[in-house]
């Protein structure tokens, strides 16, 4: 026999539920169309727009386009019940929209914005008939761009959009469902080499090879690597190596990731790879210049009671949360793990039917694939009956919040 309150858990639950199915066939229309639109960071035209439509389409939430950067929106609802001067409980999600070059929706970010849509709408409707909650609750929804690039959700933090938001839910395709599954740090590292052009077969000695800077700064990274400790990571590419065979390349370019689980690691792997950079330009006279463009992307904090009321939500909706996630590793990366310090939250991982690995071809396919859409959906209404749990228990709020202050300070 269920509580009173239990009870009426139980009923908001069983009617977000209810609407996240009656608005499926939309919903599906929604991430299809940002799949078969892919646009990169920044650029996510098409996709703010449509997702800018989806919610403006229902007049009762209040809808900012070009909310703080070009491609980012805002869609807000309530506050409803609670005393009147009672502090309002913020609710975000939050939605991803941007593609890879070349490779589309390979990370299946179409269905992040479904599942951030999904469980917003689902989530009013729970609450939209309640007139007795411990505390008046808004949601916010937060079209937050270019995660694989730029890192949209820092830009957000820095103009101030998580300011009012007290809890703050995503979730991630993968191959495995997880409530909470470690990402870490990543920062990136430009490096630019300025030689000296000269007809390579006339007059080599001429030249001063840009091209030879940029091999020896690779190939010294890869004799690095096997110094490194485990779990640090070291990546990148040669993105400009020349104009044409018979003119000594006078620049080059390469771009790097670095990643570790730490802050202080990173220090150190940075030092280590600009000596390797430093050290290529000296061996050919070339000069050097190195800078990280992006903003640095924080480890996710983790938040046990949310993942907790997650796992117990996604038990009961059929999601299978395997002991070990054994198909994903923890060294990928992402801007919400600098959210994860400013606010409390959950980022869980979801299955979207397929084995297929993000950022390729065959992921791309699986996330526009109609197969995907019993588990996004599933997700989407696990973590809008998370929210329901917290806003509707008091004690529950205090236990998330004593979380984050504990993983906050675990950090320093
Ligand atoms: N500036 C580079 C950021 C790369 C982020 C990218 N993120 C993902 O693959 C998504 C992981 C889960 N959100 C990465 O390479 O880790």
């Amino acid at each position: 026999m269920l509580s009173g309150d239990m009870e009426k858990r139980q009923q908001m639950k069983d009617d977000l539920q209810r609407c996240i199915d009656a608005h499926k066939d939309e919903l599906h229309s929604l991430s299809r169309d940002i799949w078969s639109n892919p646009e990169l960071a920044g650029n996510e035209k098409h996709a703010h727009d449509r997702l800018v439509r989806f919610f403006s389409q229902d007049q009762t939430w209040t809808v900012q386009s070009h909310y703080k950067l070009p491609t980012a929106f805002k869609a807000s609802w309530g506050p409803v019940s609670g005393g009147v001067g009672d502090p309002v409980l913020n609710v975000g999600f939050l939605c991803e929209y941007d593609a890879l070059p070349g490779i589309g929706h390979a990370c299946g970010h179409n269905l992040i914005a479904e599942v951030g849509a999904a469980a917003a709408v689902g989530l009013k409707a729970a609450l939209e008939n309640q007139t007795e909650l411990p505390v008046p609750v808004k949601i916010t929804v937060l079209g937050t761009p270019a995660e694989e690039e730029l890192g949209g959700k820092i830009e957000l933090i820095n103009a101030g959009a998580f300011a009012d938001i007290d809890l703050v839910f995503m979730a991630h395709p993968a191959q495995q469902d997880a409530s909470f599954h470690p990402c870490i740090i990543i920062e990136e590292m430009l490096v630019k080499y300025y030689g000296k052009a000269s007809h390579a077969a006339a007059y080599p000695w001429e030249g001063v090879n840009a091209l030879d800077a940029a091999v020896l700064a690779y190939s010294n990274i890869s004799v690095l690597r096997q110094q490194l400790k485990p779990d640090w990571r070291i990546h990148g590419i040669i993105k400009h190596g020349g104009e044409k065979p018979n003119i000594i390349p006078a620049y080059t370019e390469l771009e790097f990731y670095l990643r570790t689980p730490l802050l202080k690691d990173l220090c150190d792997l940075k030092a280590k790879a600009e000596a390797c950079f430093r050290a290529a330009a000296g061996a050919t006279g070339c000069q050097v210049e190195i800078t990280s463009p992006t903003p640095t992307y924080y480890n996710i904090l983790p938040n046990a009671t949310l993942a907790s009321l997650y796992e117990s939500n996604g038990k009961a909706l059929g999601i299978h949360f395997p002991e070990q996630p054994t198909s994903f590793c923890g060294k990928r990366s992402t801007d919400f793990g600098n959210v994860s310090f400013i606010v409390p939250g959950i980022h869980p991982f979801f299955y979207i039917c397929t084995d297929a690995l993000n950022h390729t071809e065959e992921y791309t396919e699986a996330a526009g694939a109609e197969k995907a859409q019993l588990y996004t959906l599933r997700t989407a209404k696990a973590l809008s009956m998370t929210a329901v749990d917290v806003v509707c228990c008091p004690d529950l709020l205090k236990k998330v919040r004593d979380d984050f202050r504990l993983a906050k300070l675990k950090q320093k």
